[in-house]
């Protein structure tokens, strides 16, 4: 890994992030504070944004590096062995005593209704000294993703890293904080978020194109080169510095069953047409991303329903 010829042999995109272990128990009704209840299904996924996002891009045929860190615990060994199953490098995966693995526990009613706890436990535990460990991959990748999930000042160090290697950065900032250390835009070249996130950081509702292209300006005014907005069933919204009208980019109308992950499954997807098709404009490679993230709507669970290159129409590659 550390040979001289990294950059020839790897012609990876690096990502920096979080990885949890979900356990989801169905139930007819939420339990009252202190009563015991009945489930009638319980099933655990593995989650994370930062992961999720790697598993999609590395279903893809991207050659990635996950730079995060879990607990010595029976979830972080669980998830050691599916970032391998997924052919994800966990040479940059700490594995701690300190916490346990990032977990989240959910409760689901029949109507839909949920408890969540998110307990971020290893996640904030990734610090300085890992970034140094991985310089060589972060300054020799051609994409870096990160997001919100661990520390904030962690993964400002980490596209700071990046960037100024001359790495491409993207930054999805979620989950969303209304007070973004303003370094954050100009350390990313593209900025791409959901329209909770969009609001939080600008105050502005998004709820149609015209909202996500005005919120999309002021994320250029505030320093990146790209902002995306995602949309949902309506896509996506790209503004870009030299050229300024916001694009709408749609996307297939689909019967959707479980949208978990869709912006995951986005990011990872942008990040692989990043690093392996520089050249493809912007706007299609949103639109391959639309169409990769919509298939993982049309699926239940969030990596679960992560396409494969194999099962994709070969036109997209
Ligand atoms: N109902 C849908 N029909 C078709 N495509 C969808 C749908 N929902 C999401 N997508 C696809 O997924 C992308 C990301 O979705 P969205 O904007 O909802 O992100 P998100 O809010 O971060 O998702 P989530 O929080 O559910 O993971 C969209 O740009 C679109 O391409
Ligand atoms: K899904």
């Amino acid at each position: 890994m550390q040979s001289l010829d990294w950059k020839k042999t790897h012609q990876s995109w690096s990502r920096l992030h979080s990885a949890d272990k979900h356990t989801a128990s169905l139930t007819t009704r939420l339990p009252k504070a202190g009563e015991t209840i009945h489930g009638h299904r319980f099933f655990s996924g593995f989650g994370g944004k930062g992961a999720n996002q790697c598993v999609q891009a590395a279903r893809l045929g991207a050659k990635t590096s996950m730079i995060c860190k879990v607990g010595k615990d029976s979830f972080g060994n669980d998830y050691l062995e599916n970032f391998k199953k997924n052919g994800i490098p966990t040479e940059f995966v700490g594995q701690t005593e300190d916490a346990a693995t990032g977990a989240a526990s959910i409760i689901v009613n029949k109507e839909g209704e949920n408890f969540i706890v998110i307990v971020a436990g290893a996640n904030l535990l990734l610090n300085s000294d890992d970034l140094k460990r991985a310089a060589h991959v972060i300054s020799n990748a051609k994409v870096m993703v990160c997001q919100l999930e661990i520390t904030p000042a962690i993964s400002l160090e980490a596209l700071k890293m990046a960037h100024t290697s001359g790495v491409k950065t993207l930054f999805n900032p979620a989950p969303a904080v209304a007070d973004l250390d303003p370094r954050f835009y100009t350390y990313s070249d593209i900025i791409c978020c959901n329209e909770t996130e969009a609001e939080l950081l600008t105050g502005i509702p998004v709820g149609n194109v015209e909202d996500a292209g005005r919120v999309g300006r002021i994320l250029l005014e505030r320093g990146c080169k790209t902002a995306i907005v995602t949309l949902g069933p309506e896509g996506c919204v790209l503004v870009c510095a030299k050229e300024p009208t916001p694009k709408h980019i749609p996307t297939k109308k689909v019967t959707a069953v479980d949208t978990t992950g869709a912006g995951d499954s986005f990011v990872g997807a942008l990040a692989f047409y990043l690093a392996y098709y520089p050249n493809l404009p912007l706007e299609e490679m949103l639109r391959n991303s639309n169409f990769i993230a919509t298939i993982s709507v049309q699926a239940t669970g969030t990596q679960a329903s992560y396409p494969y290159r194999k099962d994709l129409p070969q036109d997209l590659f």
